[in-house]
């Protein structure tokens, strides 16, 4: 992966986390690390709250040294601190330099305490958290009145957004109905607590990403605290945040013909024409340079209405002499039997295929009918039917599928995930849940259509097709329809590219993340 795709938009796992430490170790020093941490907390805090009590949480490893740290300056400037300690860190530790530097006042680890604190900070486990934390823990944490975590909240998992708590996981974890977590678990006797603020460092991890991470950590900042990129590098990333500058869409040219915009190509059903029609125009809005559905004895369903879509109503067989014909639908709007018909002399002839519906319910508990797509584009439901319950881990899910089936999975949910059989993974929270509505799902499968027809790699134009029909649906309005989508897709590719020029300069903004959520500070 080039290194400006690490420095921009890497998603660094804890484990990765901990092979960047053992890197700076040698060079910038941890201890030096921790306190431009600390300082970035106590920074942000004073930024975003007036002067307040308040009151930090500190666990036994980093991130409680991190937390430590943050005490000392946020007293420094004239705030009311006090510090309670889970267990004290290890001796001769770095966090036991930065404990022992923090003069101010220690008090009980108790939900007492921090009622009594108008802030809490959560600095008890960030990346080393391990397991889920005790119901002390999380009591203490609940009782909190406003809460700022330290990297992360110390319940969420870094690596998969998950919730880990004492014998139950989180309604909250996942996208709703393939959660495959213990049924029949006691709740816990306390509300999970929301964060209002949470500082990572470096850059942010998947678990600010995903959910329910996304949704407990509140405002994200990420603070550059001066982690030579080399040590970034070294732990090899392989999860990215979707966004321009990862992929390069295609600008317009003054020489471009339609078959250099590249030439879309649909198969249709006898029954189901709404969702060809979908996926057409989705291809045709998002710059398709010619877009022809192949739909035999049932052309007439499909001529009227859209005169900018070319039907055939040849044989399939005849259709594929023409090499210009390079990218194919294959699923929306078909029965299995009309995919049977279809995929196969698809793939036989060699043809850069994306499947969907009705191709993923073709294969359903037998992945090995869609070997040689190049893209399959799986809501939930249609995942677990072709590969199993993902469980927890959808990441790992996605990248495990991907390698299975060799193309390039875009598993998609609120955040989508795009996995490429070569491990890497770009996670898409550009999107509005306003796409969650009938027929989305088509028009999508049309604009990584194009993307794929306008030359792109396959994991690159599944990553550009998801983000623009992202953009898209934060463009289309209140409560809008499948069809609205199209209307702002020839804008949100145009976005695409200029965000993709407007590129970061390196080390201007250090390591630069897209949204503001996830703006990215460096020390002063
Ligand atoms: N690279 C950076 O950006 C830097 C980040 N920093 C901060 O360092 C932490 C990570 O520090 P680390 O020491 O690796 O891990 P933690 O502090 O998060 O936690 C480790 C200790 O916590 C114990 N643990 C873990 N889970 C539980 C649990 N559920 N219950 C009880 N105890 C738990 C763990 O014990 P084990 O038995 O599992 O070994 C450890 O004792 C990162 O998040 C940043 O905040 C650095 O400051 C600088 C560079
Ligand atoms: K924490």
């Amino acid at each position: 992966m080039a290194m400006s795709a690490i420095r921009d938009f890497s998603l660094p796992t804890p484990a990765q986390c901990s092979v960047m430490d053992d890197e700076a170790r040698a060079t910038v020093g941890i201890g030096t690390l921790m306190e431009r941490a600390g300082w970035a907390v106590a920074r942000e805090i004073r930024k975003q709250f007036r002067p307040c009590r308040v009151l930090v949480l500190c666990g036994p490893g980093n991130n409680g040294g991190d937390g430590y740290c943050a005490a000392r300056h946020l007293e420094r400037a004239g705030w009311p601190v006090s510090v309670a300690a889970l267990a004290p860190p290890r001796p001769q530790s770095e966090a036991a330099a930065a404990a022992s530097r923090f003069r101010g006042p220690h008090v009980p680890f108790t939900a007492e305490s921090a009622r009594r604190a108008d802030l809490v900070v959560d600095a008890v486990f960030g990346a080393g958290l391990s397991r889920a934390p005790s119901s002390d823990v999380m009591e203490v944490l609940s009782a909190s009145r406003m809460l700022v975590a330290v990297d992360m909240p110390s319940f969420i998992d870094g690596t998969t957004g998950e919730v880990l708590c004492d014998g139950s996981h989180d309604a909250l974890s996942g996208d709703g109905p393939s959660r495959d977590g213990p049924s029949g678990d006691a709740l816990p006797d306390y509300a999970l607590p929301d964060y209002t603020l949470t500082v990572t460092f470096v850059r942010p991890k998947p678990g600010h990403v995903l959910p329910a991470g996304r949704r407990k950590c509140g405002t994200v900042v990420c603070a550059d605290i001066g982690m030579p990129l080399s040590c970034l590098e070294a732990a090899r990333p392989d999860i990215f945040l979707n966004a321009p500058g990862l992929w390069h869409v295609p600008a317009m040219s003054p020489e471009d013909h339609k078959y250099t915009r590249g030439v879309v190509s649909l198969c249709a059903g006898a029954v189901m024409p709404g969702a060809t029609r979908l996926a057409a125009a989705g291809a045709r809005a998002s710059g398709a340079g010619l877009v022809r559905i192949s739909a035999g004895e049932n052309a007439c369903a499909y001529r009227l209405g859209a005169p900018g879509l070319v039907i055939d109503d040849a044989p399939l067989a005849t259709l594929l002499e023409d090499v210009r014909r390079k990218v194919w639908l294959c699923g929306p709007g078909l029965t299995g039997a009309e995919v049977e018909a279809s995929l196969p002399l698809l793939l036989d002839a060699g043809r850069i295929v994306l499947a969907d519906a009705g191709a993923l319910g073709w294969a359903a508990g037998n992945p090995g009918r869609l070997a040689g797509v190049a893209v399959v584009t799986p809501h939930i439901g249609e995942f677990t039917r072709l590969f199993g319950a993902p469980g927890a881990d959808r990441v790992c899910a996605a990248r495990r599928a991907a390698r299975e089936l060799d193309a390039v999975v875009v598993l998609k949910g609120s955040v989508s995930i795009v996995a490429a059989p070569d491990g890497r993974v770009a996670l898409n929270d550009h999107a509005s849940p306003a796409l969650a509505t009938a027929g989305s799902g088509d028009t999508l499968a049309g604009v990584i259509g194009t993307m794929l027809a306008a030359g792109m790699p396959r994991w690159e134009a599944a990553c550009a097709g998801v983000w623009i029909h992202g953009e898209a649906g934060r463009n289309a309005g209140d409560w809008p329809i499948a069809e609205d989508l199209d209307r702002c897709l020839g804008a949100a590719r145009a976005e695409a590219i200029r965000r993709d020029a407007a590129t970061v300069e390196p080390g201007a903004g250090g390591l630069a993340c897209e949204t503001q959520d996830l703006a990215v500070k460096r020390p002063a």
